[in-house]
This record gives structure tokens, sequence and C-alpha cells, in this order.
């Protein structure tokens, strides 16, 4: 039996922090929609009791470190399955881009699990699952739009933003999420209106989900990697309604909602920067199939 499942990227229209944890995480107030980029994850059953990863991107870890393996054995374990699973990961999302493409690639291979092993459970069961794996993962379980709270893991949904274009712009250089976290100062933070951006996406104001976006992270990359600020200035340069950079970056991105402006932006990236896409925002959870 063979499973194929879709991986989406996420974008934050909104990230704000509002303090650290005793554990070390922070706790986060953030907005997180998918777009139309994504790895495609092939499971096929293996006879021998072991986890395969097949992976030819050189940046993608094909053993223990990979997050669809760690997904794979955590089901494993909790569901005693003695049976194997090859999982092959087609990947599109740039890696350590600020996209959760390796938590996306883990939540879809729970998904394609659930079915391969037959386990019969909900998606609320499966993201309760994911958030052992990394905070990101339960959002990507279900895919969509969502405000999510504690440190990632706490979903809840709300509409998908209004149709529009998302151009993504990759500088070459990878960031780690841990280091941009342990750089952020708290004090003098400007933090975004989190519940104002739920309003907008909620009321599909275009123009309002543009003048609202924000992310606390983003001043820390910027000072690591002064690239994001020059891609960000390029990108209003050539026309993006509005641009922020996602997660913990460093990929930038920017809305543009008529598609004439859709290749001036993307042409105007196209040379300066490592990777650049122009992609639809999906917002819908049911738009994993
Ligand atoms: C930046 C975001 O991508 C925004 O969506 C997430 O907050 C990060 O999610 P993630 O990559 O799944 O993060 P994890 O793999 O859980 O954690 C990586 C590291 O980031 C830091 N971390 C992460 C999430 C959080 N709420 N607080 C943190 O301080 C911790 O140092 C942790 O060791
Ligand atoms: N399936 C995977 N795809 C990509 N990277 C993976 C995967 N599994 C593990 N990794 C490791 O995770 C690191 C971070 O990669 P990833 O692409 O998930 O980052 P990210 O997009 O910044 O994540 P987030 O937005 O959730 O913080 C990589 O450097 C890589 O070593």
């Amino acid at each position: 039996m063979r499973i194929l499942e879709k991986a989406p990227a996420k974008i934050n229209l909104s990230l704000d922090v509002l303090y650290k944890r005793p554990d070390n995480f922070h706790e986060v107030e953030m907005i997180m929609t998918t777009i139309d980029l994504a790895d495609h994850i092939e499971l096929t059953e293996l006879s021998a009791d072991t986890i395969k990863i097949i992976s030819h991107n050189r940046f993608v870890p094909d053993d223990y470190r990979n997050l669809a393996y760690q997904a794979a054995k955590l089901l494993k374990e909790k569901y005693h399955i003695k049976k194997g699973v090859s999982i092959s990961i087609s990947k599109t999302i740039p890696v350590a881009a600020g996209l959760a493409g390796g938590s996306s690639d883990a939540a879809a291979a729970l998904r394609g699990l659930n079915k391969l092993w037959k386990l019969g459970l909900t998606l609320d069961e499966l993201a309760d699952i994911g958030s052992e794996i990394g905070s990101d993962v339960s959002f990507c379980v279900y895919g969509g739009t969502a405000l999510a709270t504690g440190r990632g893991e706490k979903i809840q949904h709300i509409s998908p933003p209004p149709h529009c274009w998302v151009i993504l712009a990759k500088p070459t250089i990878g960031v780690s999420t841990a280091d941009v976290y342990q750089n952020l100062s708290l004090e003098n933070v400007k933090h975004p209106d989190v519940k104002g951006m739920v309003r907008a996406v909620e009321s599909q104001n275009y123009e309002e989900i543009c003048s609202l976006l924000g992310n606390v992270l983003e001043s820390v990359t910027l000072e690591m990697y002064p690239e994001v600020a020059m891609i960000k200035d390029q990108m209003k340069r050539f026309g993006a309604d509005a641009v922020l950079m996602s997660g913990s970056g460093p990929t930038v991105f920017g809305l543009v909602q008529y598609e004439s402006k859709v290749q001036r932006v993307y042409n105007g990236l196209r040379g300066f920067c490592g990777q650049v896409f122009a992609v639809r925002m999906l917002g819908d959870q049911h738009q994993l199939d």
C-alpha cells in the first residue's frame, strides 16, 4: 500500500512573543496560514521493522534527525506498530527558512501513517502527538488558518484570509530558530496587534491585513543577517502591498492583491535572491488533499 500526502508551507501573518517560560520556550501569540508551496510525501509499507527516509535534498537529514522519521517513530512506539515504513520526501519548501518545512513533513507523515496503519486517530489527536515533535507541527497537522498560542501548539481555527498572492524570497542562508529566540530581548519590542489581525482576517479586510503585518522576531534576524532587510526593501520597491519576514526567517514574504503586479515583484527579486516563489495563499483547512 502507498499513501501520498501534501505538506504545505506556512507563513506567520502576525507573531508576538509574550514572555520566556521556565521550560525555556517562549509563550507566543501568532496567526499562521498555509500557502500553495508544498513538499510531497510518499509512504510505502516495509516488511522489515525499520523507518527509511528517502530525500534527494542534501540539506535534509535522512536519519532520526528528520522530523518525519520522528513522527513515524513516535506513532510506532505509542501504538506498538511492528511494521516498517519508507518515507520519501520530495522537497520544494526551502530548508531552515521560517516556512515550517520540516514540521509540515512531520505532520504529513502523521496524517499518512494514520491511514497506512489504520489507527483511526482524529486530527486533534494527531496534532497533540505532533506537539511532541515541534511547536509548529500541531498547526501543520490541520493546515488552514489559525491563531496559535502556548508555545505554538494550542490551535484555534479562524476563517481563511482573502485571496491574494504571496511572493517569497529566501536568501542563501539558513537560520536557527533556537538562536533567534535566544537573541530576542523583550524590552522595547513593538508588539503586533494579533487580535486586530484576527479581526482583519475574519472580515476579509485585505488593506487592514497589510497594515497589521508584524513579527517580533524580525528585528533579531535582521540584526544577524542585514541581507534580509535588503530583500524587504527590494520587495517594497518592486510594488508588494506589504512585506514581512516569516517565522524566525530568513524568508521574506510580500502580499500582492492583483495578479497583474505579481510578475513585476517576482522578477525584481530574481537574481537578487537565492530562491524566489510566487504562490497563492491557501488558508483553507480543506485544501490539504
Ligand atoms: C518561529 C516559529 O516557526 C513560528 O511559527 C515557531 O515559533 C518555531 O517553531 P519550531 O521550529 O517548531 O520550534 P521547535 O522545534 O519547537 O523549537 C526550536 C527552538 O526554538 C525555541 N522556541 C520555539 C518555540 C517557542 N514558542 N519558543 C521557543 O523559545 C526553543 O529554543 C526551541 O528549542
Ligand atoms: N523533513 C525535513 N525537512 C527539512 N529539514 C528538516 C527535516 N527534518 C529535519 N530537518 C532539519 O530541521 C532544520 C530546520 O528545517 P526547517 O525547514 O523545518 O526549518 P524552518 O522552516 O525554519 O522551521 P520553522 O519555521 O518551523 O521554525 C533543518 O536544518 C534540517 O536539518
